[in-house]
């Protein structure tokens, strides 16, 4: 068993012909940090909403720990949480007693949510905030507590929605620690991200998303190699000259060359590019140039994003 299952999943949404997702499958694994991307409108929200109870599918099936989430919403919320986007902590409350009140909404008993609150405020770099009412914290400080209110049910599942969006960098790298402890832990995490690196750093699989449904899905790494002439070196020529560049696509091992402003030239090979090197450089003898420099690159996650979902504005 998987810790999310999800199959052929659609949604339509009224007085919208196209559907939101649009039949899609995929698993996510007991304990790994799953990414879902994909540019604004892919479905994302949707597909998201749908495993935590919250958006009715049109059809299909959703299992997460071994509940179906559409026959039992009460007990899959049991397993689950969700850290959403937008902040919704109750402004009257102390951080202390927003943890307190989710802990006893879902039945933990009493001494147990103290210690449990007591705990995830230490985690979350909180203790010293315990006491203060909601409505004065910083964006940062707010993600902070609703992961670890999402957290006082012990959740084996969290959903996290866009979990550093809009945060300094000292916030998005806790976020990142604390996702990376969860893992660490045992806790299965799905996050929405639009930030390629955040995707690269932190997931073991993503799933690339567009127009409801998965283009791709596969761990970072793979789906870099995967994409053609994954490796680039950029040459520095002391001087523009277009026959270089048409010397260097006839090069075997070179997929692509682009030519790029100041004399430089990009090459794209699937291949090692120390191996292409002196090819490189054999078919440049002749040509009234010299090479001043080169710069070896790998593509990445953002890089097959775009590839997949192109580069028009939604
Ligand atoms: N309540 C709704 N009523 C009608 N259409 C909706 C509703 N919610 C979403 N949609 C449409 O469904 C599609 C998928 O939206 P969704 O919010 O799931 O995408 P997303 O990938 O989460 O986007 P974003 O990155 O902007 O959050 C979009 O075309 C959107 O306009």
């Amino acid at each position: 068993m998987n810790a999310v299952e999800v199959e052929n999943l659609t949604k339509n949404y009224r007085g919208n012909p196209r559907a939101a997702v649009d039949g899609i499958s995929f698993e996510v694994r007991h304990g790994e940090v799953f990414g879902m991307l994909g540019p604004n409108g892919a479905g994302k929200t949707t597909t998201v909403g749908v495993l935590t109870t919250r958006v009715r599918p049109s059809g299909g099936r959703v299992v997460v720990e071994g509940v179906d989430v559409l026959r039992e919403p009460t007990r899959a919320r049991q397993v689950l949480a969700v850290v959403p986007q937008r902040t919704n902590l109750d402004r009257s409350l102390s951080i202390r007693q927003v943890l307190q009140c989710h802990a006893a909404y879902h039945a933990v008993p009493r001494a147990e949510r103290r210690r449990r609150a007591d705990e995830l405020l230490e985690r979350m770099g909180l203790a010293d905030r315990a006491g203060d009412r909601t409505d004065g914290l910083s964006g940062g400080q707010a993600q902070r507590v609703m992961i670890a209110r999402a957290l006082m049910h012990e959740p084996r599942v969290l959903f996290l929605d866009e979990p550093s969006g809009g945060l300094d960098p000292q916030s998005r790298l806790f976020v990142h620690e604390r996702v990376a402890e969860l893992r660490e832990r045992g806790v299965t995490v799905v996050l929405t991200t639009h930030q390629m690196d955040e995707a690269a750093k932190l997931c073991d699989r993503v799933a690339i998303l567009d127009h409801g449904k998965v283009l791709a899905l596969d761990t970072p790494g793979a789906l870099v190699r995967e994409l053609p002439g994954s490796n680039t070196l950029t040459l520095a020529l002391d001087s523009a000259e277009g026959a270089a560049a048409a010397a260097l696509a006839a090069v075997e091992t070179v997929e692509r060359v682009e030519e790029l402003p100041g004399g430089r030239v990009r090459l794209y090979t699937s291949h090692d590019p120390g191996e292409v090197l002196p090819t490189v450089v054999k078919a440049l003898a002749g040509h009234d140039l010299t090479l001043a420099g080169v710069e070896f690159a790998r593509l990445g996650l953002e890089d097959v994003f775009l590839r997949l979902t192109g580069r028009e504005l939604r």
